[in-house]
């Protein structure tokens, strides 16, 4: 068990984490979610004695992890993958940690075989893949048998083989009744493998529950409705009191509606529907309705979420063709791209085209030169 009680860490005048007040429980992989720099990685540290907490207190098993003795029989963690010596073998790498906590040598081929790096066991890991360096954290994580673990985006940069072998570790390491504190900024992954969820942004806590109960509380939910029949699917809803609403893509949403009895109405009113289908919002629109307020670093332009670019999207729809029926809407890269037209300065690249494609460094523009 990991108990937190009103940690704080500053530096200087900035609070990275805000009297956080929570317990991280066995037998569940517990979720740690929040915007960049909302303060994950700073309570991870202090919870392995590698930062010290400005007031508050952090405990592990009712100890700091500096009353432990042998820590890596208590706590195994993964919070940076770089942080081993690359002039060490994987082997050695796993040696050295177990000795300084009298882990038995066996202990190191049992976890490079987990993991699954015991064809490369001899070899330097600085020559590893990133993907091959998270596995060797794991690793380091795994080796004393911990009742605790702790990993610190630990799908970064596997692979999708990697990413469902770990997924399936830490589920099945909680369902042996071990703590398993996890932080992802993978939404899906995250839904995939989390039961519980702790959520923070600019180190305060903002949220301490079960998945589901996140998602139904920080999001909505609604009935999908096709139908070729739209005018009539508009008139029976509006009289039945469930106004619809077009999404755009030919489909109609109801809020809060209940499928059997919306079928049930449709067919009285024999309506044909190709479609009916609750939909659950997912964990990412849940996270992001809830932290919004949070968020200190947003993209800025059309490549990020402004009208024209491509977070105007909706999930799950294509995304339109530049120009595609509709007059031309900035583009990212118009500034340099087509530099008489905009605010971008100088004009020795030539005019655009005017398609709007991004055609990579050896583009018409180039050629003018
Ligand atoms: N050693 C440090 N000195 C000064 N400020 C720091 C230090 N470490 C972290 N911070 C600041 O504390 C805040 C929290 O950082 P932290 O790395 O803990 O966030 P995070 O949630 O892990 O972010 P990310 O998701 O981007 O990894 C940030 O504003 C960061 O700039």
């Amino acid at each position: 068990m990991i108990e937190l009680q009103g940690l704080t860490k500053r530096y200087g005048d900035r609070t990275a984490v805000d009297h956080l007040t929570f317990t991280v429980r066995p037998g569940v992989v517990t979720g740690f979610l929040g915007p960049n720099g909302a303060g994950k990685s700073t309570t991870m540290r202090m919870l392995l004695g590698l930062d010290s907490p400005s007031s508050g207190d952090v405990r592990i098993d009712g100890k700091h992890y500096a009353q432990l003795s042998e820590p890596l029989k208590y706590i195994g963690a993964l919070l940076d993958a770089k942080s081993v010596h690359g002039g060490r073998t994987a082997y050695n790498h796993l040696l050295c940690l177990a000795q300084s906590n009298r882990i038995p040598r066996h202990r190191v081929d049992e976890v490079l075989e987990t993991v699954g790096l015991t064809a490369v066991a001899r070899k330097r890991s600085k020559g590893f893949s990133l993907g091959m360096g998270q596995r060797l954290g794991i690793a380091g994580a795994l080796l004393g048998d911990p009742e605790i673990l702790m990993f610190d985006e630990p799908v970064n940069g596997l692979d999708p083989e990697g990413i469902h072998w770990i997924r399936n570790l830490m589920k099945s390491l909680a369902a042996q009744g071990r703590t398993v504190f996890v932080s992802s900024h993978l939404m899906s992954e995250m839904a995939l493998t989390a039961e519980h969820l702790i959520v923070i942004g600019r180190g305060r806590l903002l949220a301490d529950t079960s998945m589901a109960d996140f998602i139904a509380q920080n999001s909505r939910s609604y009935v999908r409705i096709r139908t070729p029949q739209v005018e009539r699917l508009k008139d029976i809803m509006d009289q039945a009191g469930r106004p619809v609403v077009e999404t755009g893509d030919g489909s109609f949403e109801i809020t809060d509606g209940d499928p059997a009895e919306l079928g049930e109405l449709a067919a009285q009113h024999r309506l044909v529907l190709h479609e009916l289908s609750p939909q659950r919002a997912s964990l990412e629109e849940a996270f992001m309705q809830l932290t919004a307020e949070s968020v200190e670093y947003h993209a800025g332009g059309p490549m990020g979420s402004g009208p024209s670019g491509v977070g105007a999207v909706p999930d799950g729809q294509p995304v339109p063709a530049a120009g595609a029926g509709r007059s031309r809407q900035p583009q990212w890269g118009d500034s340099w791209r087509n530099p008489g037209k905009g605010s971008g300065a100088g004009s020795e690249l030539g005019p655009d085209n005017g398609s709007g494609s991004e055609s990579g460094s050896g583009s018409e523009s180039g050629k003018g030169r």
